[in-house]
């Protein structure tokens, strides 16, 4: 389908990959069959030479030159008059791919409950599909950020060749324990809505306004919160701080669903570059493409080390640094950081 952006004077199309071969998962489980539904901005070149795969975070979609319009559009740093900008929405979420709400054909009822466990290998490994699909033989460049940053990591591994440069910002090689923590608190707060087990979209909503406003505080930084939500008067009670988590929190819940919030935030736990294939050490270092890590100093989340030592461990690595006060969130945010980066890092190689 050919549709205009309401963003930029460039057309997109939006499609849906329905993959009839099953992804067997790395649970044991498998996903009879798929879909994933796509956006793309530009054209292919002749040479085939000029492909951008973004993989969006934990609550995007697959209109990436909406979400990051300070770095996909005309006369951005990725222009779809120069490149061919790819973008799907991941298994799981609720942007159009196959999630918990879809059906299951083994029962013909949607699966709720009993989506299986995915782990961003095997969201790589839906992504790969596409890409065979596509015809895609070369990726110029992989990029994406937090759990898409996982997303493009697992895929980078095996991509070989077929991949020139990856570029992870805000993001890990293996989920520490204290971000696996943070999202149990979010699922916790799922947990206690009284309709979640319920079979509907709303089904522990109000759950997730209260995991939204958890994450919120994990997603940005104290001195963030002191800059845009201090008091400017003296109160007793009706703080802004207060009413901006409460804020978010339903924002979210309007436009996304607890399922695919438990569903993604599970994958985000379990991932791990080096499991099954020896260390984490070796696994970086097979990565042929060259890879650009981007860190955020006020990034409380993934802290920016996690960047520094995948950059360290592969064989081709760059390591640069957002500072910012925004937080984890600054790599949706710090465009003109990433921009110069981006510049940089393509000079230098
Ligand atoms: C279909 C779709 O929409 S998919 C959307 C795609 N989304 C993604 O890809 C997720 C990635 N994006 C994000 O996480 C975020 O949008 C970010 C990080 C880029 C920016 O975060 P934002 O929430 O826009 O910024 P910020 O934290 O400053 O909050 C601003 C919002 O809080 C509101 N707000 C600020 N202070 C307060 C307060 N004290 N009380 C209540 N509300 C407040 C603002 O009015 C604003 O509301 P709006 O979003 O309705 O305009
Ligand atoms: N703010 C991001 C999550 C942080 O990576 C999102 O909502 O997708």
């Amino acid at each position: 389908m050919n549709l205009t952006s309401q963003y930029a004077d460039f057309t997109m199309t939006q499609e849906v990959f329905h993959s009839i071969e099953p992804l067997l998962l790395e649970s044991g489980e498998v996903l009879p069959n798929f879909d994933l539904t796509y956006t793309t901005y530009g054209q292919l070149n002749k040479k085939k030479s000029n492909v951008i795969w973004v993989i969006h975070a934990l609550t995007g979609d697959s209109k990436a030159a909406e979400w990051w319009n300070g770095l996909i559009g005309e006369n951005k740093f990725f222009d779809p008059a120069d490149h061919f900008i790819i973008c799907a929405n991941l298994l799981g979420s609720c942007y159009g791919s196959t999630n918990p709400f879809s059906e299951n054909p083994n029962t013909n009822t949607p699966y709720f409950y009993d989506f299986p466990q995915v782990t961003t290998r095997d969201l790589g490994a839906s992504l790969e599909k596409l890409r065979i699909h596509l015809g895609i033989e070369k990726i110029q460049t992989l990029i994406g950020g937090s759990l898409g940053g996982q997303v493009a990591l697992e895929w980078a591994v095996t991509l070989g060749q077929k991949l020139e440069n990856a570029v992870i910002l805000a993001s890990t090689a293996k989920t520490s324990p204290w971000v696996i923590g943070f999202n149990e608190t979010q699922r916790m707060a799922i947990e206690s809505d009284c309709t979640w087990g319920e079979c509907h979209e709303q089904a522990g909503s109000k759950g997730l306004e209260t995991a939204r406003a958890i994450a919120m505080l994990t997603y940005r930084h104290p001195a963030d919160l002191q800059i845009k939500q201090s008091e400017k008067e003296e109160k007793l009670d009706g703080f802004r701080a207060a009413s901006y988590l409460r804020y978010q929190g339903q924002k979210l819940a309007k436009r996304f669903n607890a399922l695919s919030y438990w569903t993604l935030s599970k994958a985000m736990d379990s991932h791990d570059l080096g499991r099954g294939r020896g260390s984490l050490v070796s696994v970086l270092a097979s990565i042929e493409a060259k890879v650009l890590t981007i860190g955020v100093d006020s990034d409380l989340l993934f802290l920016p080390g996690e960047a520094q030592f995948i950059s360290q461990k592969v064989k081709r690595g760059t390591y640069k640094e957002i500072h910012s006060t925004a937080g984890h969130d600054a790599f949706l945010i710090e465009f003109e950081q990433l921009t110069y980066f981006l510049k940089s890092f393509y000079l230098e190689h």
